[in-house]
């Protein structure tokens, strides 16, 4: 594939990834720590779709008559529920095997996703989204500021953006790569805590790609209640921000 000078893609991150593909959907497999996030993750999407979007208001298809894109969506863990809320989804992930994978578990599911392999900025290039996610991808791209450009390119007016990604800060460090990856929870390599990015960091991304920052919650862990949203955003957290209309 022809790489733009904005690429994004790290090839090792895509033959990485691609090499879980078979056993992503396993959510006791080597992607078992994102089963775990994503009902958390999928609260807190379906609460700021919920007061953004005026289609269904808590009801069963908020998302309908509204198109999604989601980018870095691995194997489609967020792409199902999205199109289960009634979005029109398009699915882009750098490893083309994982968008196989992707393709075969919508299909065996009956939904209709629209997948992409490839960069996301020749995926998505000339094409707007009212929603655009995309959940623990910026810390593996080459260069977050050109990343954030190509997916507030992507956003209509008056859309909603979703991302989320680890904080770079000494518990990130312990909980994800020293003890997350030591013991096989995560599979190893990963991360590279240099490349994680604070809120602070990501908030002035956003607003310098002519976003507005909304909402920052943490994705927090305690041995009690799991994986949860908190005011906590020292290990993991989420961001809202929109395009004004
Ligand atoms: C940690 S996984 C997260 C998958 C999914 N978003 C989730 O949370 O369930 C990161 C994914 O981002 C993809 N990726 C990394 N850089 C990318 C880029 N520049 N464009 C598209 N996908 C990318 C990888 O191939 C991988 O599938």
């Amino acid at each position: 594939m022809a790489m733009t000078s904005k690429a994004t893609i790290d090839p090792r991150e895509a033959e990485h990834f691609g090499k879980l593909a078979a056993d992503w959907w396993n959510p006791r497999g080597s992607s078992a720590m994102l089963h775990r996030l994503n009902p958390v993750r999928l609260r807190y999407i379906r609460e700021a779709v919920d007061q953004h979007f005026d289609a269904d208001p808590q009801g069963f298809a908020p998302l309908k008559g509204y198109s999604a894109v989601d980018v870095g969506c691995g194997a489609g863990l967020l792409c199902e529920p999205l199109a289960r809320l009634g979005g029109q989804v398009t699915g882009i992930d750098a490893a083309p095997q994982n968008i196989g994978a992707a393709r075969a578990h919508a299909a065996a599911s009956g939904l209709v996703i629209d997948y992409v392999a490839g960069e996301a900025e020749a995926a998505i290039a000339g094409r707007q989204f009212d929603l655009v996610t995309s959940m623990e991808v910026i810390e593996h791209v080459t260069d977050p500021a050109a990343f954030v450009a190509t997916l507030a390119g992507a956003l209509a007016p008056g859309g909603l953006m979703i991302l989320s990604t680890p904080n770079r800060t000494p518990l990130s460090r312990l909980a994800m790569i020293t003890l997350g990856e030591g013991a096989g929870m995560i599979p190893r390599g990963t991360h590279d805590h240099e490349k994680f990015l604070t809120p602070d960091e990501l908030t002035e991304l956003l607003r310098g790609a002519g976003l507005e920052p909304i909402d920052l919650r943490g994705l927090s862990f305690s041995p009690m209640a799991g994986f949860h949203l908190s005011d906590d955003v020292s290990l993991n957290y989420l961001v809202s921000a929109r395009r004004a209309a």
